[in-house]
């Protein structure tokens, strides 16, 4: 029998003198007396949690190292969970992940970071007018949600001053979902059609500036803001002036979101085509003869896809905007 990386008559193991004084194991905390929470915020090293409905400071405990800690994870704390000024928990593990949002390094960030876990829906929220649409931003957010096996969710704003429908027509054929919203103007303020998609879900926003992200965060969720104030509050940075990802629950716990006014790229250079297919199945399905290494992109040799387009068993529509998307990774662009 061997037991670890030494056999039983492994004598040089056995019989060389014992250095350590401490044992390494035996006083090794146990957590079972930890308790779960949910990463709201994380400022400078500081996570803000929530738990059992209040909010609690917290740091990384030892053991987790280097593992990194980020907005919506699952989280099981130890110490001081009263929450009151100046108390601080320790995380001492992470529950895994079922989704994570991540961008590539770029110029803002050399580091390939996880934005948020645990999300489950990515709302790429554009106005239809002032600002104008930028669809190649709009498709870079598919892309990282895509990519990260979240649904995606187009919520077009500001509908009083245009109509959806060109800026739909471009994505009618990838089959995104979409509400309209309009929280100015006479007829303002329905939102039934966008709780309805966020009931249940965890949904991070996503939104280049000035297109009614906070107004339509606010309009969810009337605290958000005096929320976001608290937090900053603690950690000791003015009121609403937060740029990482906080995660906020809407009223009568009907689902989760998760705001992000920091980010201002997506580098998406860590996506592979092979995962963005897959988000497609029935075009997946028709790469199976495509030579090896083909990326499914236009001007590739023998793709599967433009076989499919001639032999009238795919849409050439569906096709180009699926390529279009893989395009966009390509392209460094902020939000
Ligand atoms: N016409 C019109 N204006 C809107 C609507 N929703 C928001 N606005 C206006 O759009 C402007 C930008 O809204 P914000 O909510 O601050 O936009 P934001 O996306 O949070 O932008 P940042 O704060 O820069 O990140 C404000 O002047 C809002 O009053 C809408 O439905 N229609």
């Amino acid at each position: 029998m061997t037991t670890g990386r030494y056999g039983e008559h492994d004598h040089e193991h056995y019989e060389r003198p014992r250095r350590r004084t401490r044992p390494r194991t035996k006083d090794r905390p146990s957590y079972d007396d930890a308790v779960d929470a949910r990463v709201v915020t994380v400022d400078r090293g500081r996570f803000t949690l929530l738990l059992d409905g209040r909010r609690v400071m917290a740091m990384k405990s030892r053991p987790l190292g280097r593992k990194g800690v980020v907005v919506g994870d699952h989280v099981r704390v130890v110490g001081d969970t009263s929450g009151v000024d100046g108390s601080l928990a320790r995380i001492v593990e992470v529950v895994p992940r079922s989704t994570t949002l991540r961008r590539t390094a770029d110029d803002d960030d050399p580091v390939e970071r996880v934005i948020v876990s645990n999300a489950d829906q990515l709302v790429v929220v554009t106005a239809l007018a002032d600002p104008e649409p930028r669809p190649r931003l709009i498709d870079r957010a598919l892309v990282a949600a895509y990519d990260a096996q979240m649904a995606p969710l187009l919520c077009l704003t500001k509908a009083d001053l245009a109509d959806p429908e060109v800026l739909l027509s471009t994505y009618r054929s990838l089959g995104v979902p979409w509400v309209v919203t309009q929280l100015r103007g006479e007829g303002a303020g329905d939102l039934t059609e966008l709780r309805d998609r966020l009931r249940g879900r965890t949904s991070v926003f996503v939104g280049h500036s000035g297109v009614g992200k906070s107004t339509l965060v606010n309009a969810l969720i009337p605290d958000a803001h005096r929320e976001v104030g608290i937090v900053n509050a603690v950690t000791g940075r003015g009121r609403h002036t937060s740029t990482s990802a906080y995660l906020l629950e809407l009223p009568d716990a009907e689902g989760w979101i998760i705001d992000t006014p920091g980010i201002r790229s997506f580098g998406l250079a860590h996506v592979q085509p092979e995962n963005l297919i897959e988000a497609f199945p029935d075009l997946d399905e028709m790469t199976e003869t495509c030579p090896r290494g083909c990326s499914h992109g236009t001007g590739e040799p023998e793709c599967g896809l433009d076989e499919a387009i001639t032999a009238g068993e795919a849409d050439a529509d569906r096709v180009e905007s699926f390529r279009r998307l893989l395009a966009a990774r390509e392209a460094s662009s902020d939000w």
